[in-house]
Order: structure tokens, then sequence, then C-alpha cells
């Protein structure tokens, strides 16, 4: 079962950090901007140089080849990187155009040139390319920050889904309470450099 550890984590700004997210667990941190939050989740995809140590179910991120923790440790950045011209170039093969409209896309997205795409489109399509790479970890920097309330409960949606059927851990950098109450069973806040414990999801204004 995919538990994401934190050992004395640090990186520039930030640390040094222990964390533990279980299987299943949605961890939601907050923090002022500027505060690392994205730091902190370019470091644990092993984007950034850090110190200390990252473990995926016990096997440390230092013992792993980057590109394989990549594909296990899977950052969604708040602005996504497109590398190809066209949209369906960036999914694997075998990807079904269906899954799309969980994401309220028609499955010809796929055939769009990701210059048209808008921002909430790209950051649509980069959660659901993501995904299909099926990580263990998921770290998302503010997913919904683009959207309309209809894209963003269909975000929701789908993350709470892919989280219950595959035992993800999720570290969700959100700036809305409402939404970490809504998603997250912890709520964490980054404040120089060190967690504080936020407002326990359940507690937080509805
Ligand atoms: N490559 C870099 N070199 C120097 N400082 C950097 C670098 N990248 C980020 N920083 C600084 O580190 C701090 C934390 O940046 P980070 O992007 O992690 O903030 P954040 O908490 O995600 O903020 P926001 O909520 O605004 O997205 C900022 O002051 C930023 O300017």
């Amino acid at each position: 079962m995919p538990v994401l550890e934190l050992d004395a984590l640090a990186t520039r700004h930030v640390g040094p950090l222990d964390l533990r997210i279980d299987a299943g667990e949605c961890v939601c941190l907050q923090g002022p901007s500027g505060s690392g939050k994205s730091l902190l989740l370019r470091a644990l995809a092993d984007l950034d140089p850090h110190a200390g140590e990252v473990r995926l179910d016990g096997v440390a991120c230092s013992a792993m080849p980057a590109p394989q923790w990549r594909r296990r440790v899977v950052l969604v950045a708040a602005e996504s990187q497109w590398w190809h011209a066209r949209v369906g170039a960036h999914f694997p093969p075998g990807f079904d155009p269906a899954q799309l409209s969980a994401v309220d896309l028609p499955p010809a997205a796929l055939d769009w040139e990701v210059v048209r795409c808008s921002t909430g489109e790209r950051q649509r399509l980069a959660l659901l390319r993501a995904l299909a790479l099926q990580p263990a970890a998921l770290l998302l920097d503010e997913p919904t920050g683009n959207l309309d309330a209809g894209s963003c409960a269909a975000v929701e949606a789908l993350i709470a889904a892919y989280r219950h059927a595959h035992a993800a851990a999720v570290l969700w950098v959100s700036h809305d309470a409402r939404q970490a109450a809504r998603v997250a069973q912890r709520c964490l806040t980054l404040h120089d450099g060190r967690f504080m414990a936020g407002v326990p999801a359940a507690e937080a204004p509805a």
C-alpha cells in the first residue's frame, strides 16, 4: 500500500520536515503565498535537490532512478508544461478518449492543439495526463485554481475516485479552506518552512 513518508526533508527555504501520508489519505497543505508549498512538492517529486529522505512504501527516493520515482510520485504543477503540439501526444498509447468526460471535456480534445487550450482546459488535461500514469502518490498544486464551480466539482470527484480505487496518498495544496474540508482528512499549514497543524478538515468553515 503506497504510504508516502518524509524524513527530515529539506529544500530551499523549507524544512526539515517529517510527515506520513497513509495509503488512500488526502492531506491538504495551506500556507501564505511564498511559504514554500510548491518548492516542497517539487522536492517530493524529486524535481529539485533536497536533503533528508522521502520514502514510498518504504523505498527511498534516493534508491530509485529519478524517472521511475517521478512515475510513482507524480506532481501536477500549478502551471502545466506541454512539449508536443497536440494534446493527445502527451497521453500514453491506448488512453481511452472517453475518460475526458470525467473532466467535462469531449473525446475530440485529444486532437486539439495545446496552444488553443484555455488555462482551465490545460489544468484539467494535465490532471488526466498525470492519472494516466497510475501514480501511487499524487502531489497537487492548486489543481482547481483556474476552474469554475462545475469543473472544480468534477476534478474533486475524479481525484477522490482515483484515491479510493488506487489507495493513493495525496498531498493537495489549496488556498480554499472549504475545499480542504471537502477533500482532505487532515490539513497542515506551512509557515516559516515548518508544518503547523491546520484547522482539522472536518471542522473547517462550511
Ligand atoms: N529557484 C528559486 N530560487 C530562489 N528562490 C526561489 C526559487 N523558487 C522559489 N523561490 C522562492 O521560494 C519561496 C517559496 O516559493 P513557492 O513557489 O514554493 O511558494 P508557494 O508557497 O507555492 O506560493 P504560492 O501560494 O504563491 O504559489 C518564494 O519566496 C519564492 O520566491
